[in-house]
């Protein structure tokens, strides 16, 4: 079933939260809400539910509008951040407990709750209470108790962020299982992009209440639409440079006070004397040697050891920093003058007054 918002937009009285959102999450994807604190993911998510009444524009679920359905009778299945067991009651009355109150049967209870606890791995916990298990543990109950119903949508807002960094990264690997497992319609709220890239098949990236981008995580990676979503995807973070574009002959260049780089033949759009932010990942600069010719020398500001990797800040003359990330391998001293070169093939030229990549 595929949950379709057709121009919803939401406003708390002259405060518009959500702009008209037009967005598809189609059946059986794990499509993720993405964006910085307050951009209206939360609010997006809770109209779904029905929690939150809608100011304008549609919902549907398949062919149906739900503008009015009440959440109960919407037949989702909601994981919050705050896991919300009740700590009264056992592992396996709180995963009941939702086909419970709807009146099931003890014998189908018994089986729904038993088979869940199997997939998730808690099944020697059941006779335990919430305060007897770990974060993971408990994350893995919230979850089970929104399995149990085999729910045609499950929400779910910011599930991981009450955990360890290291269980997060665990947690993160077994919520794609699950979802390959299960293959429910899945909307999953989060700020943090490593956990969008790592577990969705989809991505809304979102801004001040409108939704900048929607892509498989490639694609919001490899061609962001635009500034914010190229600033927002990628860590470490892309750099950006301003300058305009300059021709000589048939090149055109990027130039700026102290890089000069030539764009690619195939963006042709590009207009002479434009004024452009260039934007490049730390991956996609090569230090290259004396002799090559090369976009920018600096000198080595800082070098960060990040594993197998090492980011090294480098500073041009006008004091502004670039990043360019090499192989932990190699060997650079603070205060050398490195020459670099930019791999112009994974270059993103961003026009300044929009803000819209020129490069798609
Ligand atoms: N009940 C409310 N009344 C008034 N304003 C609200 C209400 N709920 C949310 N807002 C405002 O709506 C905007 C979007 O909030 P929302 O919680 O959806 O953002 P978010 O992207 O989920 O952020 P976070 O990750 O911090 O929860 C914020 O500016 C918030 O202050």
């Amino acid at each position: 079933m595929d949950v379709s918002l057709d121009k919803v937009a939401k406003s708390y009285g002259s405060n518009q939260v959500l702009k008209e959102v037009d967005l598809v999450f189609p059946s059986r994807k794990f499509t993720t809400l993405l964006g910085p604190s307050g951009c209206g993911k939360t609010t997006l998510l809770r109209m779904v539910a029905g929690l939150e009444p809608i100011t304008a524009g549609t919902i549907r679920f398949g062919d149906k509008v739900v503008n009015k359905l009440a959440p109960r009778d919407r037949d989702i299945a909601m994981v919050f951040q705050s896991y919300a067991l009740y700590p009264q009651m056992t592992l396996r009355k709180n995963l009941g407990y939702g086909l419970r109150v709807r009146g099931t049967p003890a014998a189908e209870i018994n089986e729904a709750v038993e088979r869940v606890a199997r997939i998730l791995e808690i099944d020697h916990l059941l006779d335990r209470k919430p305060a007897h298990l770990s974060g993971g543990q408990r994350q893995r109950v919230a979850l089970g108790r929104a399995m149990v119903r085999r729910p045609n949508l499950f929400l779910m807002d910011e599930p991981l962020s009450n955990l360890d960094a290291k269980l997060r990264v665990t947690m993160r690997a077994e919520l794609r299982r699950f979802h390959l497992d299960l293959n429910a319609t899945t909307i999953y709220v989060t700020h943090d992009q490593l956990e969008a890239m790592s577990m969705s098949d989809l991505v809304a990236v979102m801004h001040a209440g409108a939704v900048q981008q929607f892509g498989t995580p490639a694609e919001v990676y490899g061609k962001p639409a635009n500034l914010f979503v190229a600033g927002f995807i990628g860590s470490p973070p892309m750099n950006f440079l301003q300058g305009e574009i300059t021709s000589s002959n048939s090149d055109r260049t990027f130039m700026s006070p102290t890089v000069s780089s030539k764009v690619p033949e195939w963006s042709e759009h590009l207009q002479t004397g434009q004024k452009v932010t260039l934007g490049i990942r730390p991956q996609d600069i090569e230090i290259v040697s004396d002799g090559t010719p090369a976009d920018f020398v600096g000198r080595v500001w800082v070098v960060e050891l990040l594993g197998s990797e090492k980011l090294l800040e480098i500073e041009l003359d006008d004091k502004s920093r670039i990043k360019v990330q090499v192989r932990a391998e190699m060997d650079f001293d603070v205060d050398t003058i490195v020459r670099c070169r930019i791999n112009r093939e994974r270059a993103h030229l961003f026009d300044n007054q929009s803000g819209a990549n020129l490069m798609r």
